[in-house]
């Protein structure tokens, strides 16, 4: 199934906007999984099973699970939502960005090892680092625009010259590039994070519906209300608000899973509020 076609009808038939990120640390993991060779995939593996039905999304971030070799256990992860939790849509989160050769090669992993619906992709490159993954048409391509960190402003907020006159700035810029060009296929999603609800707006504004992915609620304290108010999409959609240490160690015992389906139905429910 396309991507958006998932997205849409779990936004629907879910009624959450949530997506909840798989960030396995084990560092963080309760008493009785420390030390087990599987323990990454029995983590996520339990949180998935908890929250399948308050999420439009889940995003497993790919670098926790590389720096702990635990690729193996992603790949069985990502296997497990599709056979157990069907048209729930996987984000791959690895925000690459290489040369087209290169990234014809990243999006293989993604698409045919992971199994994965959409990947996080980084823009800067420009478009012919980026074709290889629209040319999955049917998964989705969601790129970064106006990241979530302190620093996103370093270089996302720099003014450059507008195409016939004016100046905008440099996230507007990918905004826009997206919206107006790159979206062909109607398969990408920008990212924007939930701790510049200003910025939500200015993006909403410059891409009609499009999808957006917002971090930065939970742990990172964004605020859920301003970041509904300025991304919602006419009907009340159009996001994926992202939370994940807020709500994979809501608990920090054996009944882990449970504590992070409360967190995760309370920040659902407090999205819908304002939607
Ligand atoms: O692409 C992302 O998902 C992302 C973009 C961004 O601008 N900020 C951001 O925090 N993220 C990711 O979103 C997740 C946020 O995690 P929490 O802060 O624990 O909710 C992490 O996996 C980040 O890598």
């Amino acid at each position: 199934m396309h991507f958006m076609s998932a997205l849409r009808a779990a936004w629907q038939q879910r009624d959450s906007l949530l997506c909840v990120g798989l960030d396995p640390d084990p560092a963080r993991f309760p008493a009785h999984l420390q030390g087990r060779p599987d323990a990454v995939f029995e983590f996520c593996k339990a949180i998935v099973d908890a929250t399948a039905d308050l999420v439009c999304c889940f995003k497993p971030q790919i670098a926790y699970f590389a720096a702990q070799r635990a690729e193996d256990q992603l790949e069985a992860l990502i296997a497990h939502i599709h056979v157990r939790h069907p048209g729930t849509p996987v984000v791959l989160d690895a925000k690459r960005g290489d040369i087209g050769s290169t990234a014809g090669q990243y999006a293989v992993e993604a698409f045919e090892r992971y199994r994965a619906d959409a990947i996080t992709v980084n823009p800067y490159m420009g478009r012919d680092s980026v074709e290889p993954y629209l040319a999955y048409a049917d998964k989705g391509v969601i790129l970064l625009c106006r990241t979530s960190n302190p620093g996103g402003s370093d270089l996302q907020f720099l003014e450059v010259g507008r195409p016939g006159g004016g100046v905008e700035k440099l996230y507007e810029r990918v905004a826009r590039l997206v919206a107006e060009d790159w979206n062909a296929s109607g398969n990408c999603a920008l990212v924007v994070g939930a701790t510049f609800p200003d910025e939500i707006a200015r993006v909403r504004a410059l891409t009609g519906e499009m999808p957006l992915l917002v971090p930065g609620i939970g742990a990172q304290g964004g605020d859920i209300a301003a970041t509904v108010a300025a991304g919602r999409s006419a009907d009340g959609t159009g996001l994926m608000i992202n939370s994940s240490r807020a709500i994979l160690y809501a608990g920090a015992d054996e009944d882990f899973a449970a504590a992070a389906r409360r967190a995760a139905l309370d920040t659902r429910d407090a999205i819908n509020a304002y939607r």
